[in-house]
């Protein structure tokens, strides 16, 4: 039978004003969490965060930063049958912020009140602990 499990990391960013981003994928109709999926040549958890994040935000991660959140799971938001299980960190990102190739759109949201469509994972598991 097929692991229809997806594991993943995942970043909770904030701002001064207690907004957190938020990605949108091409060709996802929904806002998720920036992070993604372990590779081979990732050392840890917070390795497969930090290429993430140079990857979709064109940041650094702070190292040091890291502070577990949460793990948790939802049906995955892009792939039907599967789901996602992450581990969520709150981090802090050093450099300007801005969507690279993989991305078609960055949000802030409030945690309390997002004003876009979001993924089941960080609408009832994530935004609710922030
Ligand atoms: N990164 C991320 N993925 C999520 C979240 N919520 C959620 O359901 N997923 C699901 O997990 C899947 C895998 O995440 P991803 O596409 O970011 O992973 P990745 O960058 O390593 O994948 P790729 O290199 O194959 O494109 C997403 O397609 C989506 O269906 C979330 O908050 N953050």
């Amino acid at each position: 039978m097929s692991d229809r499990r997806i594991h993943i990391v995942a970043a909770v960013i904030g701002d001064h004003a207690g907004r957190s981003l938020l990605v949108r994928k091409h060709g996802a109709q929904v806002f998720q969490q920036p992070g993604g999926k372990r590779e081979p040549g990732d050392a840890d958890d917070l390795a497969t965060l930090a290429r993430e994040l140079r990857e979709e935000l064109g940041c650094e991660l702070v190292a040091g930063s890291a502070s577990l959140l949460c793990r948790c799971s939802a049906p995955a938001a892009n792939e039907p049958g599967y789901v996602v299980e992450a581990v969520v960190y709150v981090v802090q990102v050093t450099g300007t912020i801005t969507a690279q190739a993989e991305i078609a759109e960055l949000h802030w949201i409030d945690p309390a009140a997002p004003d876009v469509p979001v993924a089941q994972l960080s609408r009832e598991n994530i935004l609710p602990l922030l």
